[in-house]
């Protein structure tokens, strides 16, 4: 399927709120494949469809998660807005025709991160947090950062939320702080 054919089913899925917020995404994502290096058409795809289960009903969002194959686990069904990545992954193969691991493990894991993430992961987790109609107050500074260094600009982003859903008394999904751990280690060089 094509970006254009993509775009027109994904505009029946979304409200116009999230349409304009997953193009937003697209575009960020694509400069940052062009930044370092990643396949361009991917990473648009990637960002594009990302938030394709934002809108299910609860029911549909936990069936679709169910069949993703990505496994849930407790806090993911306690907090239900974690399960749109998941459920994501399953339409975006379904709906979309995607089968490309890389991106299906990029609209997965867009909400929580993981450990290992992969560049286009990366990408897309901070392209996510980055894209120009989100407003949060220290999003400029984690957009400058993104285009310099792209693990610095996944734990801001990683804090930014761990800090939102803190204050929000959520709880935080256990992959996040693993992905966040090893992304500090890694940049003091106490990885290996
Ligand atoms: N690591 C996390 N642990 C727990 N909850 C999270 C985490 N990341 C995000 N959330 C919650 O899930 C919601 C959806 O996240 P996300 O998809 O990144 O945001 P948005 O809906 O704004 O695109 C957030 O608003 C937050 O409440």
């Amino acid at each position: 399927m094509n970006i254009d054919t993509i775009k027109e089913k994904l505009k029946e899925l979304l409200d116009e709120q999230r349409f304009v917020h997953s193009l937003g995404t697209m575009d960020c994502a694509m400069m940052l494949a062009k930044r370092f290096d990643e396949d361009v058409q991917k990473a648009m795809i990637a960002g594009l469809v990302h938030d394709c289960a934002k809108c299910l009903k609860k029911e549909e969002l936990l069936n679709c998660a169910f069949k993703s194959g990505i496994v849930i686990d407790n806090i993911m069904i306690s907090q239900p807005e974690l399960l749109h990545g998941p459920a994501g992954c399953y339409l975006a193969k379904e709906l979309f025709g995607i089968y490309d691991s890389d991106i299906l493990n990029s609209i997965a894991y867009h909400t929580t991160g993981r450990e290992n993430m992969t560049k286009l992961e990366k990408i897309i987790y901070v392209a996510d947090l980055i894209e120009p109609s989100r407003k949060f107050k220290s999003v400029e500074l984690i957009r400058k950062k993104s285009f310099e260094n792209l693990d610095k600009a996944v734990v801001m982003a990683m804090d930014n939320t761990i800090k939102y859903v803190i204050e929000k008394g959520g709880l935080i999904h256990p992959s996040t702080i693993f992905a966040r751990n090893q992304l500090i280690l890694k940049e003091s060089g106490e990885d290996s």
